[in-house]
């Protein structure tokens, strides 16, 4: 396996898509896969779909293709999802609600652990089985339980505070979701999400394109 400073971040976005595309045909009952189809259905040029499943080290045989079961364990292996990294979450507000509620985090490789807030009405309670800690417990805490991820929900004016206070935790790894450029050590990764942004595009690609015929607008309403 490459050492994974080799791994290009483009496979890396990629493999995730094909693990839920896996998973979905394995829900329907299929076992075997080719790159072939998954590059069909997935729109990405079956090259570029064989080059990302060899670097997980599955190898597909040349008529049936891959076991879609050892193709799902060998990107779990790959990026490290069957060695479950554990996360803290800070700011417990409606999209850290949201992040917290979801259970899809588990099947991704990260557990979150804890959350922190700086409402003292949040700390004490929890959200599932995620307990809400105060914020000042966040920096011994993350030192104790060596966490090395941590997902930042805070509003934009607490993102880089909470992003410092991450750091002296010695958190490695910050998924970062506030829209807020984070200065951080260079042995620090940031990771940002911008779901307005990618809704962005959507917009300007359907501004776009051609409309094809004068709709019935509603049918029916
Ligand atoms: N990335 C995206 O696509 C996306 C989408 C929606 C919102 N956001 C961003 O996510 C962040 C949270 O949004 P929201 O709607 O959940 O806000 P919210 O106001 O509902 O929640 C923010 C929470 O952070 C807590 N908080 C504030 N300062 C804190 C601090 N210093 N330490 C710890 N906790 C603190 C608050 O008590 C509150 O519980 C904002 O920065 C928002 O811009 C990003």
């Amino acid at each position: 396996m490459p050492a994974p400073q080799a791994v290009p971040i483009p496979t890396l976005r990629r493999l995730p898509r094909y693990y839920q595309f896996l998973s979905r045909l394995q829900g329907a009952g299929h076992d075997q896969v080719s790159a072939a189809h998954m590059a069909e259905v997935l729109g990405v040029h079956h090259t570029q779909v064989r080059k990302d499943l060899a670097m997980t080290g599955c190898q597909g045989r040349p008529k049936t293709g891959h076991r879609v079961a050892d193709l799902m364990r060998a990107i779990e292996g790959f990026l490290h999802w069957d060695n479950q990294s554990e996360a803290f979450l800070v700011g417990v507000g409606s999209l850290g609600t949201a992040l917290l509620n979801y259970r899809g985090f588990e099947r991704a490789g990260a557990r979150i652990v804890a959350a922190f807030d700086a409402d003292p009405r949040k700390a004490g309670t929890s959200v599932g089985d995620v307990p809400i800690l105060p914020i000042e417990k966040l920096r011994d805490l993350g030192r104790r339980m060596h966490i090395s991820i941590g997902i930042l929900t805070v509003p934009p004016e607490s993102a880089q505070a909470t992003a410092d206070l991450m750091v002296a935790a010695g958190i490695r790894a910050i998924w970062n979701l506030a829209p807020v450029t984070l200065e951080v050590p260079p042995d620090v990764i940031v990771e940002n999400l911008e779901i307005f942004a990618s809704f962005a595009l959507l917009l300007r690609r359907l501004a776009d394109s051609p409309v094809e015929a004068e709709a019935e607008v509603h049918p029916g309403l």
